[in-house]
């Protein structure tokens, strides 16, 4: 009997699994090179162990050499080694020596039990072997699931893992082909399994390529990420060290911080204010908005009318001319008529009178020719004459005849002279007719054209007004401060005149008329434009004209402020104040009063009554002086005056001396009253500079009874001191520290302007009096209007330069939009 486990199948010398590690020879040996010799070495190791427990085959196998003697009588010696042996044992039969036999049976029974046992045991033992090779197979299972499980953890040590499972693999098919002849389902099952975990090592092989060509990507990604750091580290560094420097700036910009805290802490509340006015603003605007865009179609109908009647205008004007021209052939050839009609009748006077001589001749000699024909009578009556006496009177009575008979024929003529010039004279006459009939009808033709050209004058001014009330809306809702330039005319005394002559000309374009000026400078042209600029030729009242809506405005309840900046002599204070006692040339400061006190007093039948207060100062050297001080000269020893703002925005100057005006009389007299008290002097660039600031102040309160409306109004007029290069003014002594006064006050001024103009947080108003006395008027909510007054001369072109662009930089500035300040 052979002693090998039946059906127990032969180990392949070369298995798929040995053929395809052979084929994966060189990967595989990449990769052992990878992991390792040892583990390659331990793992190899352990599949010889496992191949050689396998090959050996399950452990109770009895062999005969073991078994006991085969004719033991309990059975020993009997051996299983195949399933013919054991049907061999089932179909043995009882063979007894007779029927009755019943011991021999027994002992051949007892014999066939024991045969049966050991095949039982053999059974049983061969059933424990596969058992133990069952439970071997299944720990190996395990392993090998745990094995793949690390595998997926790692690719590397995967691997290593592959290698072995790779062997384990193929020694457990090895097992499984054993198995698979008792254990079907389950070689099934695992070859399943086998072709499962073959696809996840494909799966794992592609990964692995993937991983590696990320890895690669990843290897100079790190490498960029080194170069990277690196420079940042450089940058750190430099970081670092302005870090130190800016923490030294950092400190003093902590302390400025405080400061601005606390300043800030008033702007907002000031913020929180404003956002409460913004806010009813708003809703204004938006109405003025509307406004002003229906205004705005109205303006370019007007505009497109205006065009249409200007052209109309320019026709008719021809037309006029043409007229005109007519008119006046006609009135020469009338005059001649006239002329030849005169002379017609002074010549058919003369023909009446010698008419009327010849007439009276003729008569006389009638009277003669009958007086002589009795004298005939009588002398042929008293028969006696001399027939010579009487030849002779014949004679004559014959020559008188003749003489009557000529003066006859003469009569004739004349009258048919007469009759001729009497036919001359209709003629004239009825030309005359003609030319007056015609001289009419151009008189109405003329009267109509100038009706019409009135009309469109008054269509065009209306239209011109309704553009300037939109550009002055335009711009207090953009919140400008507002620059007029006004040019001087040439005085012709001054010291420049005749040595250099004017540096300024107007442009005559469109968009610039009556708002740009042009200044020549060394060869170089300046240009500058305005709201509005006045050449030399306007007048106090041209001027005003322009700013009397401005003026009006104090009495609605705003803040006004409009002040003269420019050179000394430039004509700041005849603009401001013009000369007193000249109803002509009365400035802007009377003018305004004037129509101010008018207005309130047309107002009254609207039920307001007004209530005014006046105040002058000026400041001199930096030291605020009252104007209308009782005891002028008490003020002048050194009375402190403070200026302060009170949350509203109101200015208050302590000790102040107001005065509660009525009329335009009493205004007129503390005008005057401080003209006289005005700081002057005479400097090279004018015969009486002013050498302060002057500030007028009118404060308006209005209350209606109907309405119960109240309204509080101020109107500050400012006459600035004027500019002037220390150099050129020629000033020493007293004069020259009046100068540096001036100078730097106004440089404060300018200052103020350039931070409000970059909108800085913080404007310098403190910096001197006048910028803190014109803080609300700058930084506020006030309407407020800046002149620039020019010299013409081209010695002055350089400060007018600089005048002018300190004008374009105030003009630019915004201030805030204007508030009504009103109250039920
Ligand atoms: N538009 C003008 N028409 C006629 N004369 C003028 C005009 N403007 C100024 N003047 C004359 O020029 C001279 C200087 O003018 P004004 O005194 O007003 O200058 P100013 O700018 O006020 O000078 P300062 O700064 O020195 O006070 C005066 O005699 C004045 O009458």
């Amino acid at each position: 009997m052979a002693s090998r486990i039946p059906g127990k199948p032969r180990l392949p010398s070369r298995s798929p699994l040995h053929r395809k590690e052979n084929q994966d020879e060189a990967p595989l040996d990449k990769r052992r090179r990878l992991v390792g010799k040892t583990v390659t070495q331990s793992s190899n190791a352990r599949g010889r162990q496992l191949l050689t427990s396998i090959n050996a085959g399950p452990e109770p196998t009895v062999t005969r050499d073991q078994a006991a003697p085969a004719e033991a009588p309990d059975g020993a010696g009997v051996e299983f080694s195949s399933r013919e042996d054991v049907e061999n044992l089932l179909g043995e039969k009882m063979k007894g020596k007779n029927k009755n036999d019943f011991k021999g049976r027994c002992e051949q029974m007892i014999e066939y039990i024991k045969k049966l046992r050991i095949c039982i045991k053999w059974y049983m033992d061969l059933e424990d072997g596969y058992l133990a090779e069952q439970e071997k197979q299944r720990h190996l299972m395990e392993t090998e699931e745990k094995r793949h499980n690390e595998i997926e953890e790692n690719l590397y040590s995967l691997l290593i893992e592959f290698n072995n499972i790779e062997v384990i693999f193929h020694q457990a098919c090895v097992s499984f082909q054993l198995v698979s002849l008792w254990i079907l389902p389950v070689e099934a099952q695992l070859r399943a399994k086998i072709d499962e975990m073959e696809v996840h090592i494909k799966e794992l092989k592609v990964e692995y390529v993937s991983l590696l060509e990320k890895f690669e990507r990843e290897e100079t990604e790190k490498q960029a990420a080194i170069k990277s750091y690196e420079d940042e580290r450089d940058t750190r560094i430099a970081v670092e060290s302005a870090r130190t420097a800016l923490s030294g700036d950092l400190e003093r910009v902590n302390q400025e911080l405080q400061r601005l805290n606390d300043q800030l802490k008033i702007v907002q509340e000031n913020n929180r204010r404003l956002q409460e006015y913004n806010t009813s603003l708003q809703q204004y605007n938006s109405n003025l908005q509307a406004d002003a865009k229906e205004n705005g179609e109205t303006i370019s109908k007007l505009q497109k009318e205006k065009t249409a009647i200007v052209e109309n205008l320019t026709s008719l004007r021809d037309h006029i001319n043409s007229l005109k021209s007519q008119l006046d052939s006609s009135r020469s050839s009338q005059q001649e008529l006239t002329k030849q009609k005169e002379e017609l009748n002074k010549e058919l006077n003369c023909l009446r009178t010698d008419l009327q001589q010849v007439r009276d001749d003729r008569d006389h000699a009638l009277a003669q020719v009958q007086s002589l024909s009795l004298d005939v009578v009588n002398f042929k009556e008293i028969n006696g004459k001399s027939s010579k006496d009487l030849d002779m009177i014949t004679m004559k009575s014959d020559a008188l005849e003749e003489t009557c008979t000529s003066q006859r024929e003469q009569i004739q003529l004349l009258q048919h002279r007469l009759a001729s010039s009497n036919e001359k004279l209709k003629q004239a006459d009825l030309t005359t007719i003609a030319t007056m009939s015609e001289y009419e009808g151009q008189k109405k033709i003329i009267t109509d054209l100038q009706n019409r050209l009135a009309d469109a004058e008054f269509q065009i001014l209306e239209g011109e007004k309704l553009r300037k009330k939109l550009h002055n809306t335009i711009l207090e809702l953009k919140g400008n401060i507002r620059v007029f330039c006004r040019v001087r005319p040439i005085i012709p005394d001054s010291d420049s005149n005749g040595i250099d002559g004017a540096a300024i000309s107007y442009p005559t374009c469109v968009e610039s008329v009556g708002r740009g000026i042009d200044l020549m400078h060394n060869t170089q042209k300046h240009c500058f434009t305005f709201d509005k600029v006045f050449n030399h030729e306007a007048s106090q009242e041209d001027v005003f004209v322009e700013i009397s809506q401005l003026v009006q405005s104090a009495l609605d309840g705003y803040k006004v402020c409009i002040f003269a900046y420019g050179q000394t002599g430039s004509g700041k204070t005849y603009t401001m104040m013009g000369k007193l006692e000249n109803l002509e040339q009365k400035g802007l400061i009377p003018r305004s009063l004037e129509q101010i006190f008018e207005t309130s007093q047309s107002l009254q039948c609207q039920g307001w009554k007004f209530k005014m207060q006046a105040s002058m100062l000026e400041i001199y050297n930096e030291t605020i002086r009252d104007l209308l001080s009782p005891s002028r000269s008490h003020s002048l020893e050194g009375k402190q005056y403070s200026i302060k703002h009170d949350s509203a925005g109101n200015t208050t100057v302590s000790d102040l001396t107001i005065v509660d005006v009525c009329s335009i009389r009493e205004v007129s007299y503390l005008l005057h009253q401080a003209a006289q008290s005005r700081s002057v002097g005479r400097t090279h660039m004018n015969e009486e500079s002013s050498r302060s600031h002057f500030v007028f102040t009118l404060r308006i309160f209005g209350a209606n009874e109907s309405t119960e409306q109240q309204v509080q109004g101020v109107l500050n007029l400012i006459d600035l001191a004027g500019s002037e290069r220390l150099a050129r003014s020629g000033a020493t002594g007293d004069r020259l520290k009046e100068t540096q006064a001036i100078n730097k006050s106004l440089s404060a001024l300018s200052d103020v302007i350039f931070a409000l103009g970059k909108k800085e947080d913080h404007i310098p108003f403190r910096n001197s009096k006048l910028t803190y006395l014109l803080q609300p008027c700058l930084g506020g909510d006030s309407k407020t209007l800046m002149f620039v007054n020019i010299s013409p001369e081209a010695s002055s072109a350089g400060e007018s330069i600089s005048s002018l662009r300190f004008a374009s930089r105030v003009n630019s500035c915004e201030i805030g939009v204007p508030r009504r300040h009103t109250q039920m």
